[in-house]
């Protein structure tokens, strides 16, 4: 795993020395915005108007924050407008892969690429910064459009609506306020709460994190107990957001990253809603076990040095999810 510095790939795992044992996440840097007639979004330039067959997105199955924009382009029905490349999930020295010898990972179709970081190098020749999925490209102007996932699921949720999207608004007005409110804290202690117990190099950081996810874990709980959607009878935005973490905890974190005081599946009403979503048309064909499994257990050489991959749990999902009576 490494970063390209002014352009140039350099192998380096992530910098914990300076931060007490604490993951740091960095910033995306490409944060254009999709529109339905191509005028700015919020941040960026202007120029990327939606077009069908105009854009692709490069994503891993393992990675939870690419998950996010393969599960929207499904709910959005944007499977013909959309292209996709898979990399293989094995990330080793230099970086992610385009190797076919893995199952159902692919090629790059665009540029043949070896390794993701010569995506990046086409986009911006002096970049300086992590290589990381999803990527959404522009194929007309050939530049990349966006590398920040909560973006890019923006995007998809609506910019399409007036070229052939599926309706359905996972962002609606009136729940906006209150979706931000829920993914502030489950980002930070649920989403990126699991790396940083698993990436903590201190027993006083992985303490912070692992007490913060399971307060965590604890009110969604009581919370999905109450209502069927984080932010009430809707499905949203939110739900997609934490669904993509809770689907790898049980397979991966609770091992993996020592997340390991309560598994999901003690979890009565989370278990159910991870089931619910796990149900929804087209969602479980987003999900791909082998290469979500494959990457952490054997991409983290710091972690996992054998690079053995554990048996893991029977996942109970095809369980009827009952929600439906909430
Ligand atoms: N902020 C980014 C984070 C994406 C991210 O960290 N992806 C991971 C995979 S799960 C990655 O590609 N990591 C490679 C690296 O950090 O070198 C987003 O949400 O889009």
């Amino acid at each position: 795993m490494g970063l390209l510095v002014d352009g140039v790939w350099t192998d380096q795992w992530y910098d914990t020395k300076s931060t007490g044992g604490r993951f740091q996440r960095s910033a995306s840097q490409f944060r254009n915005w999709v529109t339905p007639d191509g005028s700015p979004g919020p941040t960026g330039d202007g120029g990327f108007a939606a077009e069908k067959g105009r854009y692709h997105l490069y994503v891993s199955y393992a990675c939870p924050w690419a998950h996010r924009t393969l599960i929207f382009r499904k709910l959005k029905g944007l499977e013909d407008h959309i292209t996709v490349s898979i990399v293989s999930p094995l990330m080793f020295e230099n970086g992610w892969p385009f190797d076919t010898s893995f199952p159902d990972a692919t090629s790059d179709e665009l540029f043949g690429s070896q390794y993701l970081y010569q995506v990046y190098q086409q986009a911006d020749s002096k970049y300086t910064g992590r290589v990381t999925v999803p990527i959404l490209w522009d194929k007309k102007q050939n530049k990349l459009v966006s590398n920040e996932s909560s973006e890019i699921i923006r995007m998809l949720n609506s910019a399409f609506d007036g070229v052939g999207a599926k309706p359905g608004d996972y962002y609606p007005k009136e729940l906006q306020e209150k979706v931000d409110e829920v993914n502030s804290w489950v980002y930070d202690t649920v989403n990126n709460g699991v790396y940083k117990a698993g990436f903590a190099t201190s027993q006083e950081a992985y303490d912070e994190a692992i007490e913060k996810l399971f307060e965590s874990l604890d009110r969604l709980e009581k919370l999905l107990g109450e209502q069927r959607y984080l932010t009430g009878d809707k499905l949203t935005e939110a739900d997609i957001r934490l669904w993509t973490t809770l689907i790898r905890f049980d397979p991966v974190y609770i091992t993996h990253f020592k997340c390991d005081k309560k598994r999901i599946l003690d979890y009565p009403n989370l278990h159910a809603y991870m089931r619910e979503i796990y149900q929804l048309p087209g969602v479980e064909e987003t999900v791909n076990f082998n290469h979500i499994r494959s990457h952490y257990f054997r991409s983290h050489k710091t972690i996992n040095p054998t690079g053995v991959i554990s048996i893991g749990p029977n996942m109970k999902l095809d369980v009827p999810h009952g929600r439906d009576k909430k």
